[in-house]
């Protein structure tokens, strides 16, 4: 059975359609989306277009910005209940929150040469700069072709050693009974990973911290800056002072990791690139500045991403103890008594489940993409320019397509129980040219720290601590602690 662990690599917009371990699908691959509900076709020729219903709750001038703020996951969830394309405003500005799965797939995968990246992207680009979480278009497509052979399935299943070394020296310091941030230590256990697979020995130990605190300044100034007025991100407010200094020590550090690599150190990027030449006029390759830029790119999405995710598995299996018994048995099961190599991967079915349900319970919440011209999305069409956005938190809670969307359930991913789940319903890595690069990558690595960590240990909630969710780029817990015990 194909698994997103086993999926060959290309442009995913290129490649067939992968599928979750279970056989159930991990949207990615283009076909003629049809409108669910009505029958209807997605895109296609203007005519007949009916106004957007607009979302409750707007202020004047302020428009939804109050409660994107303050309920940003409560709000994404409601406006499926005002239909498949409901206007919203952020600040004064118009945007199209798109709710239904077969039209976010239009955006995302047939209809996607209708749109580049919007408003989200065009705040990240102040650090990103030409990145390829930032770009759109033919320069998109150029860069990803470059990048895209750095994240085989070959070069991922190589990392496997290294995610082991650094799961089992994060675990080496746990003392039993003693309470450890989970939050924190999944993060640094991500951003080793990272660091020493794509870039080894460039932003490890002293540089780590540092990274750590620029990270979810900038992620969270990314979607401040996306939902509230230009003029705000002007103003000399603490927050906004953060926001300068953080993206200056991210420059920083990532010319440092950069100049690592120049001076000859190995990696997964290194080997693509040759940054210290530069390609000639027509050669293949990145300059220096955009090998830069891609860094900051893969750093900026792939630390918290996994790490928050990974924070959240732990989080489920201490509420839920008859899940975590079953975790255990088939690590037992399945490891007998040895650390996990790659090809024990595919056997670990449950927990993989668990991890399939993490990223549907706490996908991420809202991204952005822009109309190049008017385009009809169902009976709706919105207008040139108009900011789309679309929410795989929202698509992952809603009832029509997740029953019982808040219950934690991994056996919904038993092949029986998803078969008919539509396309689009299921999107923690996005679709279409712009699907994460690093989705085989991220479900390794998260897979490879459970089994590392399940096959020793145990966390328990801490007594007396109430873990809410909190919105940055993806959806974190705002303090983690858990109580170490070994198994
Ligand atoms: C659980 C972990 C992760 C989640 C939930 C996640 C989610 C996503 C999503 C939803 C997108 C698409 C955004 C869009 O539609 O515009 C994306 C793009 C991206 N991700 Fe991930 N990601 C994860 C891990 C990673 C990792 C580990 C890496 C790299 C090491 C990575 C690198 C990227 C990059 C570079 C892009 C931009 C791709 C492009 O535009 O071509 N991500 N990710």
């Amino acid at each position: 059975m194909a698994t997103p662990l086993q999926r060959p690599a290309g442009n995913p917009a290129d490649s067939p359609a992968a599928h979750s371990p279970t056989g159930c699908p991990i949207d990615d691959s283009a076909g003629n989306a049809t409108d669910i509900a009505t029958g209807s076709p997605t895109g296609g020729p203007i005519g007949n277009p009916v106004a957007a219903p607009a979302a409750p709750g707007a202020w004047p001038v302020l428009g939804h910005t109050p409660v994107l703020m303050r309920r940003p996951l409560e709000f994404v969830t409601s406006l499926t209940a005002h239909g498949d394309v409901v206007r919203i405003r952020l600040g004064r500005l118009p945007a199209y929150a798109v709710t239904h799965p077969a039209l976010v797939r239009h955006v995302l995968v047939d209809g996607a040469r209708d749109f580049s990246r919007g408003r989200l992207f065009d705040k990240a680009s102040a650090f990103l700069g030409e990145g390829l979480a930032a770009t759109s278009g033919a320069l998109h497509r150029s860069q990803r072709r470059v990048i895209q052979p750095a994240f085989s399935r070959q070069r991922v299943a190589a990392c496997v050693p290294v995610m082991r070394h650094v799961a089992q020296s994060i675990v080496s310091g746990w003392v039993p009974g003693r309470t450890v941030a989970v939050d924190h230590a999944m993060n640094d256990y991500s951003l080793a990973v990272v660091t020493r697979t794509l870039l080894p020995d460039s932003l490890e130990s002293r540089s780590g911290e540092a990274f750590q605190q620029a990270l979810p300044v900038l992620t969270r100034g990314m979607m401040v800056r996306m939902i509230l007025p230009e003029w705000w991100a002007r103003l000399p407010t603490p927050g906004n002072r953060r926001f300068e200094q953080a993206r200056r020590t991210m420059a920083e550090l990532v010319a440092e990791a950069v100049a690592a690599q120049r001076a000859g150190r190995a990696g997964m990027l290194s080997v693509l690139l040759a940054p210290q030449e530069g390609p000639a006029e027509g050669e293949p390759g990145l300059t220096a500045r955009q090998f830069q830029d891609h860094v900051t790119s893969i750093a900026m999405a792939g630390v918290e991403t996994t790490g928050a995710s990974l924070a959240w598995f732990f989080h489920e299996l201490g509420r839920h103890p008859e899940l975590e018994a079953r975790v255990h048995a088939e690590v037992d099961t399945v490891l007998v008594g040895r650390p996990p190599r790659h090809e024990d991967l595919p056997r670990l079915e449950f927990t993989t489940r668990v991890i399939l349900e993490t990223l549907r319970r706490y996908a991420p919440w809202l991204i952005t993409r822009r109309a190049r011209s008017p385009v009809r999305l169902g009976a709706v069409t919105v207008p040139a320019g108009a900011e789309i956005l679309y929410s795989p938190y929202a698509l992952h809670h809603d009832a029509r397509w997740h029953p019982d969307p808040y219950r934690f359930d991994p056996d919904r991913w038993l092949p029986d129980r998803c078969r008919d789940l539509p396309r689009g319903a299921f999107l923690p890595f996005g679709a279409g040219a712009h699907k994460c690069i690093g989705d085989a990558f991220a479900l390794t690595e998260m897979t490879v720290a459970a089994a590392v960590i399940c096959r020793h240990w145990r966390l328990r909630p801490a007594p007396g601590v109430q873990v809410r969710a909190v919105a940055r780029a993806e959806i974190h817990p705002d303090t983690l602690p858990m109580v170490a015990e070994r198994r």
